[in-house]
């Protein structure tokens, strides 16, 4: 195993008659040794053609990826020693199963019975004894993902590369495989890089998420991090299930304390007004201006329905809707014109247009800039 580096790494698709696509762009990344990490974004953000000049598969158009000490731009993928699992990766219709997951160990002249040994303890953790003797031709979608899983997994490698490797399987199946896929890195601290749009897979696997959009890295940070410091308002909009509540404000900096004032839609009147309490407990305070425009951030789970006594931040509002989920309620609360969508875990015995009070505790809150579209403040990292 060894560290992945990506310095200014760009892909830039060319093709006759059309513009040029640049699909990633100057992308800096560096996975620590015996690191998990996953590429996450939407389809299209450049997850995949990331993971495939890692692999060798495209060539690296600008910049330099390295593993260990050893740049890696020129070499064929065999040369790269890295072991790989993609969607629809193929496996070798002629052999076995068993022997499709030991190939790459005999070529390496293990000792055959620690070739047995090894090929049982995966195929028991990704539970496919069952097909062992059976062969790629014969086996469901699902099968052959698990199998090629396996394959990448016992064969010796510097780093892991994983394109979806989960996508084929029911969900049940899947929360159970991901524990164990995760001990199984740890214990053998394999450097290790996930590709997923599920965020739920990601943070489940991962030590540290990059986040990307429109090839572009946002963010490469822990997944607390991305939840409770998103750098900027794309990250703060796509990382959380549902998503952080984004309202246009301004802020309001007086007699040394700092507030943000959402106005009412349509009309000039205050919406929200939410206290960060004295300036100086705002870590880069330079960076803010009265009247500055900007995006009041509120994470949906952090908000206490009901509650407004010793709170910080205690808000009237009106109830919008009520949808009860089954685990969780998602409630929707107007405060003039704008929605706040809270959720509990409890059911919420309240009709709609009832009034509410809430309580909005400061490290739910957050800043954004609304032209740089990057992080001023996180609420919890108030000094
Ligand atoms: N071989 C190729 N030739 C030309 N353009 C490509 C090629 N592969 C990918 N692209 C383009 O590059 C961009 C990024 O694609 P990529 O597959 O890396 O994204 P992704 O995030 O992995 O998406 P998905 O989750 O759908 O696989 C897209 O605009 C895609 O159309």
């Amino acid at each position: 195993m060894a560290a992945l580096t990506l310095d200014k790494v760009s892909k830039i698709y060319r093709e006759k008659g059309k513009a040029d696509n640049r699909a990633v762009k100057a992308v800096d990344m560096a996975v620590h040794d015996g690191e998990i990490i996953s590429l996450l974004g939407s389809s299209g953000c450049g997850k995949t053609s990331t993971l495939r000049m890692v692999a060798g598969f495209e060539s690296v158009s600008e910049g330099q990826v390295r593993i260990g000490e050893r740049v890696i731009n020129d070499l064929k993928p065999a040369e790269r020693n890295v072991a790989m699992a993609f969607e629809g990766y193929a496996l070798y219709p002629p052999l076995t199963v068993a022997n499709n997951i030991a190939f790459s160990l005999l070529r390496s002249k293990m000792p055959r019975p620690e070739v047995r040994k090894r090929v049982q303890h995966i195929a028991e953790l990704l539970e496919i004894t069952d097909i062992l003797e059976a062969y790629p031709p014969t086996l469901s979608g699902g099968q052959q993902q698990r199998v090629s899983l396996a394959r990448a997994l016992v064969r010796p490698a510097d780093l892991w590369l994983l394109d979806e490797p989960m996508s084929q399987l029911e969900p049940q199946l899947r929360a159970v495989l991901r524990g164990r896929i995760k001990e199984y890195l740890i214990e053998h601290r394999m450097t290790s890089v996930f590709v997923t749009h599920d965020q739920t897979e990601a943070v489940a696997l991962s030590d540290r998420i990059a986040v990307m959009s429109n090839g572009v890295l946002q963010q490469f940070a822990s997944p607390e991090d991305l939840k409770e410091r998103p750098a900027n308002l794309f990250v703060a909009g796509f990382i959380g299930e549902p998503a952080m509540n984004l309202l246009p404000a301004r802020l309001a900096l007086q007699d040394g304390r700092l507030d943000a004032l959402v106005h009412a839609q349509g009309d000039a009147g205050i919406a929200l007004r939410v206290s960060f309490g004295a300036l100086d407990r705002v870590v880069n305070a330079a960076a803010l201006h009265d009247g500055q425009k900007v995006h009041l951030g509120v994470r949906p789970h952090k908000v206490s329905l009901g509650r407004t006594a010793d709170c910080a931040n205690p808000v009237q509002g009106t109830l919008a809707f009520n949808q009860w989920q089954g685990d969780q309620s998602h409630v929707g609360i107007d405060l003039g014109g704008h929605t706040l969508l809270v959720v509990t875990d409890g059911a919420v015995d309240l009709a709609d247009g009832s009034g509410v009070g809430l309580c909005l505790p400061t490290e739910a809150l957050h800043l954004f800039d609304s032209d740089s579209e990057k992080a001023l403040v996180h609420g919890a990292d108030l000094r």
